[in-house]
């Protein structure tokens, strides 16, 4: 009998509905997976199609060409692995599945089906998809074979492997559960799980524990990068055997495919289920699937140890380096010349123009010399990598970010020689081409049209506050989409997810951009990440395994002011205007996350040491204020540019917060409160 099994997960990062690029990987993937050893390689939800397809899942024709692509990779998976792959089933009924092939030579051996569609958060996929039922299997028809399909067992000479396909594996009523009663040895789990702090070791929990409470090995193999736009996903995937984990991959890799693998030992298991048994309902068998002579014994025994430490990121880090490979994968995958930032000197621009030159400091760091050079020339700069990595962070400053990003400070009469220098020892640190101009003239000229309007008054900030503001930031609007355009460059829009909230931003003005890296991150935490980057820095890793922290000290101007808009005469700060950040967040949280009523609201920022030396009456007012910008800015929320997810929650509302536009304004709520 079999005692071991070398299984390898795979991370790869798709593009949706580019058949030949995901194919592409998944070959990558299973040469790599040879190269290993590995017996079984597992790839990740739907990493066939990409997950993020939408409502390409409704169309019939494609789902056909993607059978036949799934049809004509069989053929092509090496003689000496069983290979499983995520793909969208077209059942014969007309339901669509989310499904996981198994593949071999030549063959689909059968096809499992996920039974707990994603309805949280981001996710939408009762949209698209069937749940298929527990216990529930038949066959179909499938490229001239007759293909078991459902809630199946896969028994390959003699080793049950079962299937969770991802949200499987976060429910209560997880199938692993009853594939225990069914005796499986190995727990497939292919997801795609995009980043969100914190969320990483809730994973790590459901593998582990998984692997502990069923007696079985636990893979798991999430997809990795910006997929579709929004979501970034974090790879991290798993193997775990008797209750610890024996192999995790580093998250968040600007690779294209991340390979981990273990061999396990399936006696073990084996015997931690048989002491644990305690079983009552009925055997089934009619659903397993029997597959001979492709696993064979080997004279193997290196079985992987658990792990003595796991690869951890500290959440600075963590929503630095998602938001640069969002940043990264959405120059790679829009085939533009990098990006234009209106540098204000303030902290949300500094971030985000940081994040332009860390995607390529990681990347430097990261990637071989020939596919950073191949990522250049996709974006049309044809330019050597130096092969000596220690050379590449000041070649990047010099070669490449005075090409791939474009800052403008664009002062106003407002505007100071603080938040000037900042900007520019910004720009200088981090290598990009910075110009300074003045949009005085701009704002005039506009302010003596509206003036000159027929029975005008003069406008004045006693009376035209918002109006004289708000066109401060409307002109500063053109100028760098023309940079954006006449460059070829994305347009980055720097709100973050607390002034998104409250629509603290001028709609067509500071709100205009293709892409909102910091669009899911709070302003508390960009303040956070703001010093570390200045103080700590990130952490590059080379070769071999040693690694560097790589600080920004001209971020220092920027951390060492207030957050202001400087678009009125006099001193302004936001959080005059709005309300301490931490207590924004706090209400953001407490009300989006949690979704107490404002009154709930009220209750626990009470209690909470955020609001120490605030009274009630105060806090009555922030929270009034908060909810009616939020409930009136929704229509703000609608159209901000697309961002990347991050912190738990989200203001975007395709993405995870709905909220509707005309409405109550919570009026009956905000009064009441006490
Ligand atoms: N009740 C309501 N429901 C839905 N829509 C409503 C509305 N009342 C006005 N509107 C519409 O909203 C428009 C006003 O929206 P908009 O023009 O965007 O401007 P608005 O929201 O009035 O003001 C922008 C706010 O953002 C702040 N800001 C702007 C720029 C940068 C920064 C910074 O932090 O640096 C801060 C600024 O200090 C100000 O408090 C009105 O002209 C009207 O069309
Ligand atoms: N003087 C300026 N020059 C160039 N861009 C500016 C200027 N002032 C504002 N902007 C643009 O408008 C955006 C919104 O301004 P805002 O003041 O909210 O952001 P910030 O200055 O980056 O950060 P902070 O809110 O911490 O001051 C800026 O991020 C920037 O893109
Ligand atoms: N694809 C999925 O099923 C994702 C759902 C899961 N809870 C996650 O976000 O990780």
């Amino acid at each position: 009998m079999k005692t071991t099994l070398t299984l390898a997960a795979a991370s790869v990062n798709t593009v949706p509905m580019d058949l030949e690029h995901n194919v592409g990987l998944i070959k990558q993937a299973m040469a790599a997976a040879v190269e290993a050893g590995a017996e079984v390689l597992l790839l990740p939800e739907l990493s066939l199609t990409g997950y993020g397809c939408e409502d390409m899942f409704f169309c019939s024709e494609w789902l056909d060409d993607v059978q036949d692509v799934l049809i004509t990779l069989s053929a092509e998976v090496p003689e000496t692995l069983i290979t499983s792959v995520g793909f969208p089933l077209c059942y014969p009924g007309g339901q669509v599945f989310n499904a996981v092939a198994l593949l071999a030579t030549n063959r689909i051996l059968g096809i499992a089906c996920k039974q707990t569609l994603a309805r949280s958060g981001i996710h939408y996929e009762s949209r698209w998809f069937a749940p298929w039922p527990a216990d529930q299997f038949t066959q179909i028809q499938l490229g001239g074979q007759m293909v078991p399909v459902g809630d199946r067992v896969f028994d390959i000479d003699g080793i049950r492997f079962g299937f969770e396909i991802c949200e499987d594996s976060w429910v209560a009523a997880r199938p692993g559960r009853r594939l225990y009663d069914r005796q499986i040895d190995v727990l497939l789990n292919p997801s795609a799980s995009h980043f969100a702090l914190g969320k990483h070791e809730v994973r790590r929990r459901f593998v582990q524990e998984g692997s502990r409470a069923f007696g079985v090995v636990c893979a798991y193999a999430n997809l990795q990068g910006c997929e579709a736009g929004r979501a970034v996903y974090d790879g991290g995937n798993m193997i775990a055997s008797n209750g610890e984990l024996v192999a995790e991959a580093e998250r968040l890799q600007f690779c294209e495919v991340t390979l981990i693998s273990a061999t396990v030992d399936l006696l073990a298991n084996r015997s931690q289920r048989i002491i644990s048994s305690q079983l009552q309902s009925e055997m089934q068998q009619d659903d397993v699937v029997e597959i001979k002579g492709l696993l064979t014994q080997r004279g193997n025994f290196n079985i992987a140890p658990a792990l003595s430490q796991y690869a951890e990121l500290d959440e600075h880090e963590a929503a630095i380096r998602t938001a640069s490979l969002g940043m990264w994968d959405w120059m790679r995958k829009t085939y533009t010349r990098g990006y234009a930032v209106s540098l204000s000197g303030g902290a949300d621009s500094a971030l985000c123009a940081s994040l332009v030159y860390l995607s390529h400091a990681y990347a430097a760091y990261e990637l071989s010399a020939e596919s950073y050079q191949r990522a250049l020339a996709n974006v049309g700069l044809k330019l050597t990598v130096p092969e000596d990595k220690a050379a590449r962070l000041a070649w990047i400053k010099s070669d490449v970010l005075p090409q791939l990003l474009t800052t403008v400070y664009q002062g106003s009469d407002n505007s100071s020689d603080t938040t000037a220098n900042a900007a520019k020892a910004v720009a200088n640190q981090l290598g990009a081409k910075f110009v300074n101009w003045s949009i005085s003239s701009l704002v005039e000229e506009y302010c003596s049209r509206i003036s000159g309007m027929p029975n005008a008054e003069p406008l004045s900030w006693e009376k035209d506050d918002l109006t004289l503001q708000n066109i401060q930031a409307r002109v500063r609007s053109p100028g760098i989409w023309m940079v954006a355009n006449r460059e070829n460059k994305l347009l980055v829009a720097t709100s973050n997810l607390s002034e998104a909230s409250v629509g603290y931003t001028t709609m067509d003005g500071d709100t205009s951009g293709v892409l909102s890296p910091i669009g899911g991150i709070s302003k508390t935490r960009v303040l956070k990440l703001n010093a570390y980057l200045e103080t700590q820095g990130v952490i590059l890793r080379g070769d071999n395994g040693d690694s560097e922290r790589h600080p920004l000290p001209a971020l220092h101007a920027v951390n060492s002011q207030r957050p202001t808009a400087e678009l009125r005469p006099v001193e302004q700060t936001d959080e005059a205007d709005l309300m301490p950040f931490p207590i924004m967040d706090e209400i953001r949280k407490l009300g989006q996350v949690q979704y107490l009523s404002p009154q709930g609201v009220l209750n626990r920022l009470a209690d909470s040491p955020l609001t120490e030396g605030a009274d009630r009456t105060q806090l009555i007012e922030w929270i009034r204020r908060y909810y009616q910008l939020y409930c009136r800015n929704q229509w703000k929320r609608e159209r901000l540019a697309v961002g990347f997810h991050i912190e738990s929650d989200s203001a975007d509302p395709k993405s995870y917060r709905r909220f509707p536009v005309l409405n109550s304004q919570l009026k009956r709520e905000l009064a009441s409160l006490s």
